[in-house]
């Protein structure tokens, strides 16, 4: 069956298809109604008004038939008492006599009910109607004559009439006035015969009277009838004519409006078969038995066949598709189930061989077309979900896998991690471990042959990698140049083991490039899977930090990671920590100063500082419960990390506020010499020198009160730089303390380099300098140095009162130390001058003896460090 002809069978079907519920067919009943009674009202109206016309005609014929009958009754009573009145003029009969008066009542009658409906109208009907059957009228017709005296009585039809009745009113009323005359004569004497002639002759002249008005009465009514008859025949022809004009403008309406909905319905039609056949969903209807009954274009590619030979075949058996133990569900059943009526799976995809056994996933939509006795066809809809499955497994693939090696993301690979960390382990082996990858000084590889120099070098090293593992292992690149590696199920030798291959396989690893040969070795970080590490991210850093162990150990190495008996890797984790709480801490103002007073051993030096004191400033860091964290802590991790710049800037700027604040308070500077720390890397910045003068001005302190300390060790690795600061700061008035000297290289070279103001010497010497008669002597030499060369010497961790008169003994112009004032709060009770000069008065006069000893604190807590 060609597809027109298929759709024939829909057009035929076409009203079936409005609906399935009652209501709606009701109500698509009604509305047919409707339409068809504004199709056929003109009709309905027409044929009312034909009936109407039809019913009058006949009325109107019968009423008269009724007047031409109730005429004859009139004529034959009014001659009947002629004739008895004759008679009895002529014999004196009294039964002629009664003959006449009965005859006569008949006009009589049908005359008062005349009179009676022309004085009183319709109300008198009733009295009119008796009196007319008096008259002899027909009982059935009464009705007729009273309706059409009543509603005609002045038209051309019934007016004439009328009147000639009306015309034999007086003749009647003579005749029964001769009528009583005569009958009174003969009861008083026997009449002569000139009597009765005289009478004869009056009845004659009566009787030609009526007989003249009757037949002009007739006549009158003879006429009508034709012309009644003649018009209501008009009338009906004209009323047929109506109605067939009526009919062909109807009808020519209806034709028109027939070809208009054909049109439409033509359109209609063409439109769905044309937008069918250009859908892509393939859609095919079937009987409810399943049997095709319509496909558009789609669904012949998909089924690869057309509909002419698929028709009233069953669609489920014509579904090719994978195997039964592929798939749970296959669209087979889904159609079954379908026209069974159950329910289907909305998101369910199915997969279906195209002509060209190609796989197509494919969405089921199904709806059935019936009504309310039940289901008559099926309507399918296949939309083809191939291309978006693709996309999404791309999308899915993109979003776990590199692009660049096509390798396991970051994303991915901590995917995995997470798994094999919350998983219970299956057996009781080893869980397993992860490697971190970074390729070393990769960048010069970017630098000498190019960004796609490096890419080639990272493809290169994802498949070497990939040569060397064990199908349960995950590769992913992780980073720019770092890879990492999951081994499931493996214990540490053998972890360790592949982790050597690795190394070793990367660095003989050559890629050609133009003219170069570009190679680059592996740095690995190995870690354990095992306790304390029980989150993706832990594992991650620690990986990444064992990584970093083997960059220090020379690059090329392989640095492997046992958490439980491993501390270096655990001493990175916490410094890492310590950047992060040093960023937040920076960010959130949570540093704070302290101040340690910088004791005068000697008149000299006394005389130099007066009442105000000199201080060192050393930061702390308050942490969110409160406590206050020794630098010792955070320091080195700041080092390691590059954040010194930003901790020294913080310091130098909260000391200069510090010292600003003070001066505005109490009118007068109570700090005689404010000694700074500047690490190493913060020497190194060209912006220092810059930045330090803006600060000076900025705060309006005088430069004299500030002290510089620097350490030999960093002044002598950024030695221009420092000798420019110097030259620059000590121009202004600032001055320079070496700190921590003896701790390093102590060369002479070094102090005449950097001319400092102070030399500062190492508190291990110090500290120790009781028990040991080695570093007693080196502190006497440090300070013999420093004065030789015109400086002021201070000794650093007097931590006892036996340790500052040795070094007063000595000759030390100042001392540091618990013995002689703990760091506190900067600033605190040595900020105003009243407190120094308490302060002053209480603490150990230059020269005089310290009584009771410091308390013997750690050497981290009593270390000054910035
Ligand atoms: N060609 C290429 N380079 C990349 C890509 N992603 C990151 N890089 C580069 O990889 C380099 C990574 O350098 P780092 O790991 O910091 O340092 P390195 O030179 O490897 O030195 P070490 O790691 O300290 O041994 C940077 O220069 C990045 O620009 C990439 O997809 N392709």
């Amino acid at each position: 069956m060609a597809v027109g002809t298929t759709m024939d069978y829909y057009a035929s079907q076409r009203p079936t298809a409005s609906g399935t519920a009652a209501s709606g067919t009701a109500d698509s009943h009604w509305r047919r109604s409707l339409r068809t009674l504004r199709s056929i009202w003109p009709f309905i109206a027409l044929a009312l008004v034909q009936a109407t016309l039809a019913l009058i005609s006949l009325q109107t014929l019968s009423a008269l038939r009724s007047f031409s009958t109730g005429e004859s009754q009139w004529s034959k009573g009014q001659k009947d008492a002629i004739y008895a009145l004759s008679h009895y003029a002529t014999t004196g009969d009294v039964n002629a006599y009664d003959q006449f008066i009965k005859g006569l009542s008949v006009p009589l009658s049908d005359l008062q009910a005349r009179k009676l409906l022309e004085a009183q109208g319709s109300k008198a009907e009733p009295q009119a109607s008796l009196l007319l059957e008096q008259g002899r009228n027909d009982p059935q017709e009464i009705n007729e004559l009273l309706w059409l005296t009543g509603y005609f009585r002045d038209t051309a039809l019934v007016g004439p009439l009328l009147d000639k009745w009306r015309a034999s009113d007086s003749a009647l009323m003579e005749l029964q006035a001769v009528g009583n005359l005569i009958h009174a004569s003969l009861q008083a004497n026997a009449p002569t015969s000139t009597q009765q002639q005289g009478w004869l002759t009056k009845i004659n002249a009566l009787q030609s009277q009526l007989a003249a008005i009757e037949q002009d009465f007739s006549s009158i009514l003879n006429t009508s009838a034709r012309k009644l008859k003649a018009n209501l025949l008009w009338l009906n022809i004209g009323g047929a004519l109506l109605m067939l004009v009526l009919l062909m403008w109807h009808t020519s309406r209806l034709k028109r409006d027939t070809e208009q909905v054909e049109n439409t319905l033509d359109m209609v039609s063409q439109r769905a078969t044309t937008t069918l056949a250009a859908i892509g969903d393939a859609v095919i209807t079937t009987n409810a038995a399943g049997d095709v009954l319509y496909m558009n274009k789609a669904a012949e590619q998909l089924l690869g066949a057309s509909l002419h030979q698929l028709f009233m075949r069953n669609l489920a058996e014509r579904m090719r598709t994978p195997p039964a133990e592929l798939e749970s569900y296959l669209v087979q059943d889904a159609i079954l189930d379908a026209l069974s009526g159950k329910s289907l799976v909305n998101e369910a995809i199915f997969t279906i061989y195209d002509s060209h056994r190609r796989a197509r996933q494919v969405k089921m939509a199904y709806t059935p077309l019936g009504t309310h006795t039940g289901t008559t066809e099926a309507v399918f809809v296949f939309h083809d979900v191939s291309q978006e499955q693709t996309f999404i497994r791309e999308l899915a693939w993109q979003a776990t896998h590199d692009q660049l090696t096509g390798l396991v993301n970051r994303y991915e690979f901590e995917r995995r991690l997470g798994l094999v960390l919350t998983q219970p382990h299956k057996h009781d082996g080893p869980a397993g471990a992860i490697m971190y990858l970074d390729l070393d000084q990769f960048k010069v590889i970017n630098d000498t042959g190019g960004h796609s120099a490096g890419d080639a070098m990272l493809r290169a090293i994802s498949t070497m990698l990939q040569h060397g593992l064990r199908a349960e292992d995950t590769l992913a690149r992780v980073g720019g140049d770092e890879f990492a590696i999951l081994l499931e199920n493996c214990s540490f030798d053998l972890a360790k083991e592949l982790a050597e291959q690795i190394r070793d396989a990367a660095q003989h690893l050559r890629i050609q490039w133009g003219e170069r040969s570009l190679s680059s070795s592996i740095s690995i970080g190995l870690v354990k899977l095992c306790a304390p590490l029980d989150s993706v991210e832990e594992v991650f850093r620690v990986a990444d930090m064992a990584c970093f162990g083997a960059k220090q150990r020379g690059r090329n190495a392989v640095y492997a990671y046992d958490p439980a008996v491993d501390q270096e890797i655990a001493r990175y984790v916490g410094e890492m920590e310590w950047v992060e709480r040093i960023k937040t801490a920076l960010e959130g103002d949570q540093f704070i100063l302290h101040a340690q007073p910088i004791h005068a051993l000697n008149n000299s030096a006394e005389a130099a500082a007066g009442h105000a004191l000199h201080v060192e400033v050393q930061i702390r860091m308050r942490m969110p419960d409160g406590s206050v964290i020794s630098p010792v802590h955070f320091i080195p991790a700041a080092e390691r990390y590059g954040l010194m710049p930003l901790v020294d800037r913080w310091v130098v700027n909260k000391s200069l506020e510090t010292l600003a604040a003070m001066q505005k308070a109490w009118h007068v500077m109570p700090i005689s010499c404010c000694a700074i720390n500047l690490s190493g890397t913060t020497l190194g910045d060209e912006k220092l020198l810059d930045f330090l003068r803006h600060q000076i001005e900025l705060h309006g302190i005088n430069p004299r009160i500030l002290c510089f300390e620097i350490t030999e060790t960093a002044a002598i690795t950024h030695l221009p730089n420092a000798i420019r600061l110097v030259k620059s700061l000590k121009e202004m008035g600032c001055k320079f303390s070496m700190d921590d000297f003896g701790a390093g290289v102590s060369s002479f070279a070094s102090l005449k380099n950097l001319p400092v103001d102070f030399l500062k010497i190492d508190g291990a010497i110090v500290a120790d300098m009781q028990r040991e008669p080695a570093h007693r002597a080196m502190v006497e030499a440090i300070n013999h140095l420093g004065h030789a060369l015109g400086m002021k010497t201070i000794a650093e961790f007097a931590a006892t009162p036996e340790i500052v008169e040795m070094l007063r003994d000595m000759g030390v112009d100042y001392a540091q130390g618990y013995a002689t004032g703990a760091p506190k709060p900067f600033p605190g009770v040595h900020a105003s001058p009243a407190a120094n000069e308490a302060a002053a008065a209480a603490a150990p006069a230059a020269g005089a003896r310290l009584g009771s000893p410091a308390p013997n604190l750690p050497l981290s807590m009593a270390r000054g460090v910035i």
